[in-house]
């Protein structure tokens, strides 16, 4: 959809949020356009569950999770980060809406292999007319969860859940907000990156844990059609933005 803007805020950046994101936030609502935020919270989760004794385990960046850890990612996302940015939005007089995969059951979604997983989903169904409903009038602020058909939660990676969002909605614009300016290869940003070039990146070592995940769902993005994919640290600045190959 055109005038959508779909913006990832990872655990991290939740902490570096400057009032430059915020004054962006409400000059786009001004210009008239939807803004989706997705949350994450994984820094928050992995410290709740450390506090708690229960084994953290993260294959391939995505968070192995068993009954109890996803009982902890409900809590820590639907209880602790969401209301998080909810509050700082309000505070910079942002009209919000907190959102997840049970209202209106906006996000569903299939185990993505269980065996090596647990309960990770990825999502297969957004409810387009219900979300786009609250976009109207609000910045949406939606959690990494997803339910099965039968009604069974999933924990769903932010970065995936986000790119899902956008593509099914085909976004504008996709920002993956992180805690470091872009893709960095020996300490330089990368400010334009190709799909081959990502590939050159990783098999050198250079592109490595979070970041890894992150540019695979930026570059899906990119292919799905969403032209504007940027990996930063600020709305202000373009960090490593998503080009297609020559
Ligand atoms: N080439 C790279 N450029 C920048 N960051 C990288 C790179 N390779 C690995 N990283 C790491 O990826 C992190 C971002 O991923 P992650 O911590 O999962 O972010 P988030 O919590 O925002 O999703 C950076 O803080 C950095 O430590
Ligand atoms: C399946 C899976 O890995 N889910 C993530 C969801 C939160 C997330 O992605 O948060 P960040 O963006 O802050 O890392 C997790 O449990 O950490």
């Amino acid at each position: 959809m055109k005038d959508l803007i779909v913006i990832k805020v990872g655990g991290n950046a939740l902490d570096q949020l400057t009032s430059e994101f915020f004054e962006q936030l409400a000059a786009w609502r001004q210009a008239g356009k939807q803004i989706l935020l997705v949350h994450g919270g994984g820094p928050m989760i992995s410290k709740l569950c450390q506090k708690l004794n229960v084994p953290v385990t993260k294959t391939d960046g995505v968070r192995v999770t068993d009954e109890q850890t996803l009982a902890l990612t409900k809590l820590v996302l639907l209880g602790q980060t969401q209301p998080l940015l909810l509050q700082k939005l309000s505070d910079h007089h942002l009209n919000v809406q907190g959102l997840n995969a049970a209202s209106n059951y906006l996000l569903k979604g299939r185990y993505l292999d269980k065996a090596k997983y647990g309960q990770v989903g990825a999502i297969t169904y957004v409810n387009q007319a219900a979300l786009m409903a609250e976009l109207k009038t609000k910045i949406g602020v939606l959690a990494p969860l997803a339910l099965t058909e039968s009604g069974e939660w999933l924990n769903v990676n932010a970065d995936q859940a986000a790119l899902a969002v956008a593509s099914k909605l085909k976004a504008e614009k996709l920002y993956l907000l992180t805690d470091v300016a872009g893709v960095l290869a020996n300490g330089k940003l990368v400010a334009k990156l190709s799909e081959s070039r990502a590939a050159k990146l990783a098999q050198e070592g250079i592109i490595t844990s979070g970041m890894f995940p992150k540019v695979k769902a930026a570059l899906t993005a990119q292919r799905s059609g969403i032209s504007q994919v940027f990996i930063t640290n600020s709305l202000a600045k373009q960090g490593t933005q998503i080009e297609s190959e020559e």
